[in-house]
């Protein structure tokens, strides 16, 4: 990773390799891009700020430029960051402290979806990263990063700019951040990169800056957002299998990014999440409105790439740049006019006299008809007349001499076609500007070619297009007639744009508006294709008739539907039962209602009530790492370690064949020992297994609940062959399934000879294991009285359990001890009931 700035070469590195792009001077402090960002565009003096940056946009989804600093020294695992949108006019600051594993900053990361990431060069000094570098580099290979120069990081320059950028709306995030110096620090770099990439500043007072901690939103791990595939499908990445793909109805890009990141940082806080369910209540009670609004929706613009290009100011003036901020006006009159649609939804547009003000002051400048449109020769008339007439009186002679031009040009073509006799007409492209095209079908060419003074002469399917000389030079005057009206416009424009900006503030809030209706009408949308229930929030985690919402749309018809009771005196749920039966499909569906619910969203069940998760965890077996070079094992204790680290009373926690990476009695022990550190917590845990031991926990807490998927046998034609049928309905108790890993290969395509030797090998191993149990007894009885001595400690320390609990809980340890006594021919001597 090379320096920036100083050096005048970028360095990125990309998956699969390094790029590197040499950066040469241009005057003032003008350099060149980054090859992703400019599609290797050599100079923005040359090309529009705004064209490079659409057409980035639409090449690909990601976005976002974050810069990442850590503190040194004893600051270490400080972490500051700052993230600045293409596509949107938010600076956004974050700071927290992160633990060894940095998985709040991998996770913020995910979310963002990061175009490139900027980091101090002091990160990877002397080729040798620091950790935070390390992982960030292995967990991005696909993203550009750019090592910056650490004196950028500057705290100080940082405070300065958001002083000077920030609108005065939004000011008062000064007080949050001031004392907050990595973000700080993060955002003067961040700030300075964009200059020098964009080519161009941010107005002052015109900028969006927040600070986002995490605490007004749940967390979920990237690895836990991956397992439960909230908007990518693990197998098939441009699949819409997924938590979004099944709520995503939205009509605009903000919308959009709104559910996906709702999705991933799902809320709190259960008033907000009652306004959106009220409103989703609303829109489904009324049809009209619903269409209406949708309607509506549907007709807008990015607004947040529309503000992202208004708030910038080139550091050059060329013909493009003078074009776009024409574009700009027009599609900001085009946005503003759609807002009245919206009154009815007067609890998200609050600021309604202002956007009429706004127009009024845009309609001053602008032509009540201009409109935008699709089409560059549309567009280009329309930015052509855009501005009203008598407000420049040069510009009102310029206009006049472009409409005398293009006449004279369909003059010309006219008097071409009468000269040859060819059925010829007049076509425009941004490229080409004034062309003539002519169908080939039908028409008889003298000496079966065209006319010699046709030239630059291109054929594509049945058309020919060309141009000739004179209409040429035609196309010259009409240019230079544009540049001049698109200049004097210009200035027209960026008057009434310094009027505009004094309340910028209002269009981030329409823009915020618009997304938010969007993405409440998309979530309403999915209630109209499936059967939802409102949820509500309580205390206890209760669904009835609950349903997997991604797979009720993968298979088309409902599936099996099941109920959930957890609370906290029973807050820990084992599930057992045969391979196929339905465990991990169960678990995900709960954790994916619960994000449902937490987003406002209505859930696929009859009823639902959810107690607000601070975060979610999944610990689901997945197959090795091959990118981090990670055995199944390794991942699986990494997962569990960040859980242990990080959770808290308010979790939920899916884990799904915990220890499956290593031998049985490790994987019985690791097990075991897991789910003591949880059952001493409030948190809610659905913890399904194989390992069949794990089910004498009921016995031993009074939280735990042992639950079992339940599945019939048939015996099938004349051969009497034992098939399984699977019914994935839950049932209390643990299940009584054994060798259902044998009767599951039996349904495979495996041959018949290695399953009779496996079930074979199976029952001699399991007649070993039985003498041994019995000849072992003393074993036996150590274990009994060490289980005994654990639990009653672990009791003693668990000061939570009330009195009723704690005489339940004794008495089901006892019982325990005296069949584990039983067992070995142990004399049972306990005292007697109320000891
Ligand atoms: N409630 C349900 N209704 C209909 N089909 C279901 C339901 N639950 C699961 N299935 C189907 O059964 C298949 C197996 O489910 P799942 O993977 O959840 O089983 P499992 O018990 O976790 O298996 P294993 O122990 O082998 O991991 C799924 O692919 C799904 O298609």
């Amino acid at each position: 990773m090379a320096s920036f700035f100083d050096s005048g070469q970028v360095t990125h590195s990309f998956r699969g390799g390094r790029t590197s792009s040499s950066v040469p001077p241009s005057s003032g402090s003008s350099f060149c891009g980054t090859p992703r960002l400019m599609g290797g565009t050599p100079r923005l003096g040359r090309t529009p700020v705004t064209t490079s940056c659409s057409s980035v946009i639409s090449a690909t989804a990601a976005s976002v430029i974050v810069a990442v600093v850590e503190g040194r020294g004893l600051a270490r695992g400080e972490i500051g960051m700052a993230s600045i949108n293409l596509k949107c006019p938010e600076l956004v600051l974050y700071q927290f402290a992160d633990t060894g594993t940095y998985a709040k900053v991998i996770t913020k990361l995910h979310i963002l979806v990061p175009l490139e990431i900027l980091m101090p060069d002091t990160a990877s000094e002397k080729g040798k990263g620091t950790k935070l570098y390390s992982l960030i580099t292995e967990n991005f290979q696909s993203v550009a990063f750019t090592a910056i120069q650490r004196k950028y990081f500057n705290e100080r320059k940082g405070l300065e700019y958001i002083q000077q950028l920030s609108a005065p709306e939004y000011s008062t995030v000064i007080m949050e951040v001031q004392a907050k110096y990595y973000c700080l620090a993060a955002a003067a770099a961040l700030l300075k990169y964009f200059e020098f990439i964009q080519n161009s500043i941010y107005a002052p007072k015109s900028l969006k800056v927040s600070f986002k901690g995490s605490e007004h939103t749940a967390m979920i791990d990237s690895t836990s957002a991956t397992n439960l595939e909230l908007v990518v499908n693990n197998r098939d990445h441009r699949s819409e299998h997924t938590l979004l793909g099944v709520l995503n109805y939205t009509k605009t890009p903000g919308g959009g990014r709104r559910l996906r990141s709702n999705i991933l940082e799902p809320l709190l806080d259960v008033d907000t999440i009652n306004i959106r369910l009220d409103t989703i209540q609303e829109l489904l009670q009324d049809e009209e409105l619903f269409f209406g609004l949708k309607n509506a929706i549907g007709h807008f613009l990015d607004i947040d790439q529309l503000l992202s290009v208004l708030v910038q100011i080139p550091k050059q003036e060329t013909v493009q740049v003078a074009e776009s901020k024409i574009t700009h006006v027009i599609q900001l009159k085009h946005t503003l006019e759609l807002v009245p649609p919206l009154r009815v939804s007067a609890r998200l547009l609050c600021k309604q006299m202002v956007f009429d003000m706004i127009l009024e002051q845009i309609k001053s400048v602008i032509n009540d008809d201009t409109s935008y449109m699709k089409g560059s020769l549309n567009m280009r008339t329309q930015k052509c007349y855009a501005v009203r007439p008598n407000i420049n009186e040069f510009l009102d002679i310029a206009r006049r001499a472009y409409t005398e031009i293009v006449d004279d040009i369909a003059g010309l073509v006219d008097q071409v076609g009468e000269k040859y006799a060819l059925p010829i007409r007049t076509s425009f492209s941004t490229a080409r500007g004034f062309f003539i095209q002519m169908k080939l079908e039908g028409v008889a060419l003298p000496d079966g070619e065209l006319p010699a003074d046709f030239i630059k002469v291109t054929k594509h399917k049945n058309n020919y297009s060309f141009t000739t000389a004179d209409l040429m030079k035609m196309n010259d005057r009409c240019d230079e007639a544009l540049r001049e009206i698109f200049h004097m416009s210009y200035v027209v424009v960026c008057q009434l744009l310094n009027t505009v900006h004094e309340h910028i503030h209002c269009l981030y809030k329409l823009s915020d508006a618009v997304s938010m209706l969007d993405m409440l009408l998309s979530l309403a949308n999915a209630c109209t294709i499936s059967d939802y229930v409102r949820p509500e929030f309580t205390d206890t985690l209760a669904i009835k008739q609950g349903r997997h919402p991604i797979l009720e749309r993968i298979v088309g018809q409902q599936p099996v539907s099941n109920n959930s009771y957890i609370s906290e005196g029973s807050n820990f749920v084992i599930i057992t039962g045969p391979n196929m039966s339905g465990k991990s499909t169960y678990l995900k569906q709960v954790a994916l209602c619960q994000i449902m619910a937490q987003i406002g969203s209505f859930v696929p069940a009859e009823y639902a009530s959810f107690r607000i998760a601070d975060q979610i965890f999944t610990r689901i077996g997945v197959d090795d790492d091959f990118e981090t070079n990670s055995s199944t094992f390794m991942v699986e204790m990494k997962e569990v370690s960040y859980l242990i680290h990080n959770v808290s009373d308010r979790s939920l926690i899916i884990i799904d064949e915990l220890g499956r990476g290593t031998s049985a009695e490790e994987g019985v022990g690791i097990c075991h020992s897991v789910c003591e550190f949880l059952l001493s917590l409030r948190a809610f845990t659905l913890f399904a297994t194989h390992f069949l031991e794990l089910c004498e926990l009921e016995t031993l807490y009074p939280n735990v609940e042992n639950q079992h998927m339940e599945v019939q046998h048939t015996r099938t034609g004349d051969t009497g062959t034992e098939r399984v049928i699977y019914t994935f309905l839950l049932s209390r108790g643990s299940s009584e399934e054994r060798n259902y890993g044998l009767r599951a290969a039996e349904m495979t395509a495996l041959p018949l000879t290695i399953i009779q030797e496996a079930k074979a090998i199976s029952s001699k191993v399991s007649q070993q294991l039985l003498a041994k149990h019995h000849s072992d007894s003393e074993t036996q009885r150590q274990r009994a009285v060490y289980h005994l001595a654990t639990r009653l400690l672990q009791t003693a320390r668990n000061s939570r359990l009330d009195p009723d609990s704690l005489r339940i809980y004794l008495k089901g340890l006892k019982r325990h001890y005296e069949a584990e006594l039983q067992v070995i021919g142990e004399p049972v001597s306990m005292e007697t009931e109320e000891e």
